[in-house]
């Protein structure tokens, strides 16, 4: 029961390199499909989402996030008569280039590379599923369809000029209408990872004792659904308590989403996807008072999590290795391993070029496998 703004998957602009179709699977359950089964997405099991990955096996990891952006994408997209599979797709992929140590990581990675092009994990995931996943016979990446990997260059909104390395690489092959809306379907993408990591970072903060339930109670919405949980269920126990009304929250996040997507659908009346890419703005948002109050939680969150003090001294521990682990494979591309040395061997004499090699290395590298390799190669005691 598709409305006609969703992605069809008949009406789907194909593949760069042209494959027979699926006997049983439409062209979005495909590419979702090619994204479960590629290394990449198996690396996210070792990647941060806040907490370095050996830190606790409670905590989620980027894999798990991924997992929950996904079933919320589900949710919200067949709310709204959008094709589950197309939003399932770009959530599963939306996370594929983060590097080691998350956030972390990528800052560090940012720098360094500011010389040679820049580093962003939006435009690694494009390099990934483009590129660097070579498994197929006749062609590199995943060869994904059009509207997958627009939806992976657009789910945060349309790109201007000057684009990043990656966007501009794979829009001189296939132009992906960078300056117009994403899809509903990739758009709802975007929503469904804030609110996972909105719901899941409060429930990790806590486990973490980095703040309290009665902290949380004083920031708009979650104070509400605790006082909720406490009128209709007196003196639950605290595990259960925390997490009635941390799902609450999580469902304030959801129907707002869809609420407000059903208010501007109805308003607008679009008639095809396209109509929903030249849109003025998105359609897949929060509400302007929730989003105001996702602003107060966010920040706290900052604060109390993403900047605590243990956080931070994580932070200057894992930096420092990445600061290290780069320029030693920059300098000495002859320690990248065997199945690196083809493409840094392309690379020689370009300096650029063969950053981008090494980068492609290092942010591949899950969190485990770098602290084991700072420890081989460079300091076996930090
Ligand atoms: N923004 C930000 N998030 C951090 C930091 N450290 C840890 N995190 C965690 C908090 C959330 O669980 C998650 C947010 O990052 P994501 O990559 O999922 O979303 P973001 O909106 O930054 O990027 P995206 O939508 O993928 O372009 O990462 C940090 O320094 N900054």
């Amino acid at each position: 029961m598709l409305q006609p703004y969703a992605c069809l998957p008949d009406a789907s602009r194909g593949r760069l390199f042209p494959e027979n179709m699926s006997t049983f699977r439409s062209p979005f359950q495909r590419d979702r499909d090619r994204i479960i089964h590629s290394s990449a997405f198996r690396r996210l099991k070792h990647k941060t989402q806040v907490f370095v990955e050996h830190e606790g096996d409670y905590y989620r990891t980027r894999l798990t996030h991924t997992i929950e952006v996904a079933q919320v994408a589900r949710t919200i997209s067949g709310a709204l008569g959008l094709n589950t599979d197309l939003a399932e797709a770009v959530a599963l992929a939306h996370d594929l280039g983060h590097p080691p140590f998350g956030h972390t990581g990528e800052d560090a990675l940012a720098i360094l590379m500011e010389p040679f092009g820049g580093f962003d994990h939006n435009a690694q995931a494009l390099r990934i599923v483009t590129r660097l996943e070579r498994h197929y016979a006749g062609f590199d990446g995943l060869n994904l369809t059009w509207e997958t990997l627009e939806g992976i260059a657009k789910h945060n909104g349309p790109v201007d000029p000057p684009w990043n390395y990656a966007l501009a690489e794979v829009n001189g092959l296939w132009d992906l209408e960078l300056g117009t809306n994403a899809s509903a379907e990739a758009q709802v993408a975007a929503v469904a990872d804030d609110c996972a990591y909105n719901h899941h970072d409060l429930h990790d903060g806590l486990r973490a004792g980095l703040f309290t339930e009665e902290d949380l109670c004083g920031l708009p919405v979650i104070g509400e659904c605790f006082a909720e949980v406490d009128r209709l269920h007196p003196g639950l126990e605290p595990m259960r308590r925390r997490h009635e009304a941390l799902r609450r929250v999580f469902g304030v996040m959801v129907e707002d989403v869809i609420s407000v997507a059903q208010n501007r659908l109805a308003a607008l009346q679009p008639r095809s996807v396209d109509d929903i890419r030249h849109m003025d703005g998105p359609i897949i948002r929060f509400s302007k008072p929730l989003y105001q109050n996702l602003k107060a939680i966010k920040s706290f969150l900052f604060q109390r999590m993403y900047r605590a003090p243990t956080v931070i001294e994580e932070r200057r521990r894992v930096t420092k290795m990445v600061n290290a682990l780069f320029p030693l494979f920059l300098n000495r591309p002859d320690l990248l391993p065997e199945d690196w040395q083809g493409d840094a061997g392309k690379a020689r004499g370009d300096e650029i070029e063969l950053a981008r090699v090494v980068l492609d290395y290092v942010a591949g590298m899950t969190d485990r496998f770098a602290i084991q390799e700072y420890h081989r190669l460079i300091d076996p005691d930090l």
